[in-house]
């Protein structure tokens, strides 16, 4: 189910500014990655790269390979549908959509996909909740607003409609960075559970949660403003935070920078 991404010298731009250069890295399945950098490096920009979000702007494109298990997604003959189905994305602000209850937040994308059965959606609802660490927190107001539930409880809504649908891979931008430290421990007991069944990865502002998470970590850094982001160091997670390799990430990690 969980699947391997390799970047393949990939390029981002917004109109004719390159924001990141010819990032190549491989992603495990089944592992956590987090990617880490001062503002402005690009770790965004490549998280949407993963599952051409990026490309959503006007004028932003992409350039190299990005696979998926071996499959170009960039490929011109791709569905682009699908393979946003496949790479379920949880931004930094809990987003549920205001108006629809806790229930129809997370079977969504399984009507979008379809689904109308209510046995199927309920069973569904039910698990997605689950893997969220939600479901005993909401199961007896699963019709009242999402909007209604505290800024936790609204980020792992977010991760529960994410995984409904069973995608393989879950890029993760930042989402604990509006949540309160109990609301960001429970996120990241479930990032640990979650790995179990998917490829995560994970932006991160905050160095302890990376060396907490993740399996590999990604150093992004740039020269100076106006320059493209690049990959400077990617290793095992505690060889970065214990043993980095390049003197930009032990300067960046031990706060000299950034
Ligand atoms: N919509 C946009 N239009 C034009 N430039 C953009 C846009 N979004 C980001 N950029 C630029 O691309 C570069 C990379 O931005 P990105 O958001 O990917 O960095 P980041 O490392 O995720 O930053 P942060 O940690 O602050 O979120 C920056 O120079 C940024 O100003």
């Amino acid at each position: 189910m969980a699947k391997r991404i390799e970047a393949v010298n990939v390029s981002a731009y917004y109109g004719a500014f390159r924001a990141i250069d010819n990032i190549s890295m491989t992603i495990e399945p089944k592992s956590v990655t987090a990617l880490i950098g001062p503002s402005g490096c690009g770790k965004s920009t490549f998280l949407r790269s993963i599952n051409r979000m990026h490309e959503v702007l006007p004028g932003a494109k992409v350039e190299g390979q990005l696979l998926i298990d071996g499959q170009n997604i960039y490929d011109r003959d791709i569905d682009v549908t699908a393979v946003r189905r496949t790479i379920g994305m949880v931004f930094q602000r809990p987003n549920p959509f205001p108006t629809m209850s806790i229930y129809d937040n997370v079977v969504a994308g399984l009507r979008l996909n379809g689904v109308r059965k209510k046995s199927l959606l309920d069973a569904a609802c039910e698990k997605a909740l689950r893997g969220a660490n939600l479901w005993n927190e909401v199961k007896d107001r699963l019709n009242r607003p999402g909007a209604g539930l505290s800024g936790g409880q609204q980020q792992r809504l977010c991760i529960a409609r994410a995984i409904a649908v069973e995608p393989q891979v879950v890029l993760m931008d930042e989402p604990c960075s509006a949540l309160d430290p109990i609301s960001t421990l429970a996120i990241e007991d479930l990032i640990a559970e979650l790995k179990n069944e998917y490829t995560i990865v994970i932006v991160t502002h905050n160095m302890q949660q990376a060396a907490r998470v993740s399996d590999r970590t990604g150093f992004f850094s740039i020269d100076k403003t106006g320059e493209p982001g690049r990959l400077i160091e990617y290793d095992d997670t505690a060889k970065i935070f214990t043993n980095p390799s390049v003197k930009r990430t032990e300067d960046y990690i031990t706060g000299r920078f950034g």
